[in-house]
């Protein structure tokens, strides 16, 4: 079988791709995969890192105002459109697959127009532009949040989860704090920004920095790699506390995550659909500033459950992300509950059940 994957620009697309891609090649080692993206987003990194072919097209989002660069949208769709039919004819895939950013968009939309079986993953429980958009021409939508169903096609959804939690429940390294540089057996808080960072949780860690050396358990702080620079400045002149570990980006984020009690995040779907899949507490601050505030919604869902504590961004500081943090750190029957609640509402065969849908649709 041959799979055209495509989705991008932050790693909430991007992993559930190089999932699917692994659960794949399991089932069918001779499978062979190419993945579509563009230089610019944090694919072209990422999918080279785990050894899978990679082709890029150039494309643009489209702004929500009316503004010239639309113009200058439209035309690069146009041209994606024409570059990706040229992958698709030399590279013939059976199914192409859409799992969301702008460039999926030119990709699954060409894949569709040759008359190509395809796929899109939505993540979320707000569909994005690319997905709202490529709805009509699919051949199936596979979603995670019940919910996001109203927003397609009904005869075309599929529940299927987010591959990233099959893969995260598959992996195992009970050594991997030590070889970080924090301790085993002590309690260990993930504080992670999605894949770029994100400045108000800087911020908040940062103003507790002062009394954090003195704290009983650690943290794993990940910073996103634009921002590392200057957190690491402002740690080195708090003195470096020996029980916090400052980390750029993660490449193994699956084995830290399995290790750690507690993770305060944003409230990216791929990263709650491993939270879930592992039964990890969290303490969740959506991003303000994507489509349709669907960050929050995605949080709400885990909330509602018990399975995590949200706390929007207009209302956290350093003192909130302290105390809610020691609220659910330090008890361990809040701990035990967040975990049994978040459990719940995992899909760890979600990988299983997306490449069932790419088999049912190949031609
Ligand atoms: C700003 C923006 O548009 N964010 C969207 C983007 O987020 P973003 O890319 O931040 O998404 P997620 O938090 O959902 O996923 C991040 C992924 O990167 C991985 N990771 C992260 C940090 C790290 O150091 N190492 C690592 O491997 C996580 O384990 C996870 O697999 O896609 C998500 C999924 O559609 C959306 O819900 C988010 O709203």
């Amino acid at each position: 079988m041959k799979i055209l994957v495509s989705g991008g620009g932050t790693g909430g697309h991007i992993y559930p791709a190089l999932a699917l891609i692994n659960e794949l090649k399991k089932q069918d080692p001779t499978v062979e995969c190419l993945y579509v993206g563009t230089e610019s987003g944090l694919e072209k990194g990422i999918v080279s890192k785990n050894g899978i072919p990679f082709k890029s097209i150039v494309i643009t989002g489209f702004k929500r105002s009316i503004s010239i660069d639309n113009f200058k949208t439209i035309y690069r769709f146009l041209k994606g459109v024409t570059d990706s039919k040229k992958i698709i004819k030399e590279f013939k895939p059976d199914v192409v697959v859409g799992t969301g950013g702008y460039v999926c968009g030119p990709v699954v939309y060409a894949a569709a127009k040759l008359g190509i079986p395809t796929v899109i993953h939505e993540q979320n429980s707000i569909p994005g532009l690319t997905n709202k958009f490529l709805n009509r021409y699919v051949t199936k939508v596979a979603i995670c949040f019940e919910d996001v169903a109203n927003y397609f096609n009904q005869e075309k959804i599929v529940f299927t989860g987010n591959p990233r939690a099959s893969e995260v429940i598959g992996t195992n390294n009970s050594d991997v704090l030590e070889s970080i540089g924090l301790k085993k057996g002590k309690k260990t808080v993930l504080i992670v920004g999605g894949s770029r960072g994100a400045r108000p949780i800087h911020e908040a860690f940062l103003e507790n920095i002062d009394k954090i050396g003195e704290k009983t358990y650690q943290f794993i702080y990940v910073t996103g790699e634009v921002h590392y620079e200057s957190v690491i400045e402002k740690i080195n002149l708090a003195g470096n506390p020996e029980n916090v570990v400052i980390k750029p980006f993660l490449h193994n984020m699956p084995e830290i995550l399995r290790e750690v009690d507690l993770v305060v995040s944003r409230a990216g779907a791929t990263t709650l659909a491993e939270l879930t899949a592992l039964g990890k507490p969290s303490i969740l601050i959506p991003s303000p500033y994507v489509t349709n505030n669907h960050q929050e919604v995605n949080a709400r869902s885990l909330e509602k459950n018990g399975a995590a504590i949200v706390i929007l961004e207009k209302e956290f500081n350093g003192k909130k992300f302290i105390k809610q943090l020691e609220d659910v750190l330090l008890y361990p029957l809040k701990i035990e509950d967040m975990q049994k609640a978040a459990l719940k509402m995992g899909v760890p065969d979600a990988a299983k059940r997306l490449a069932d849908v790419l088999e049912q649709i190949r031609k």
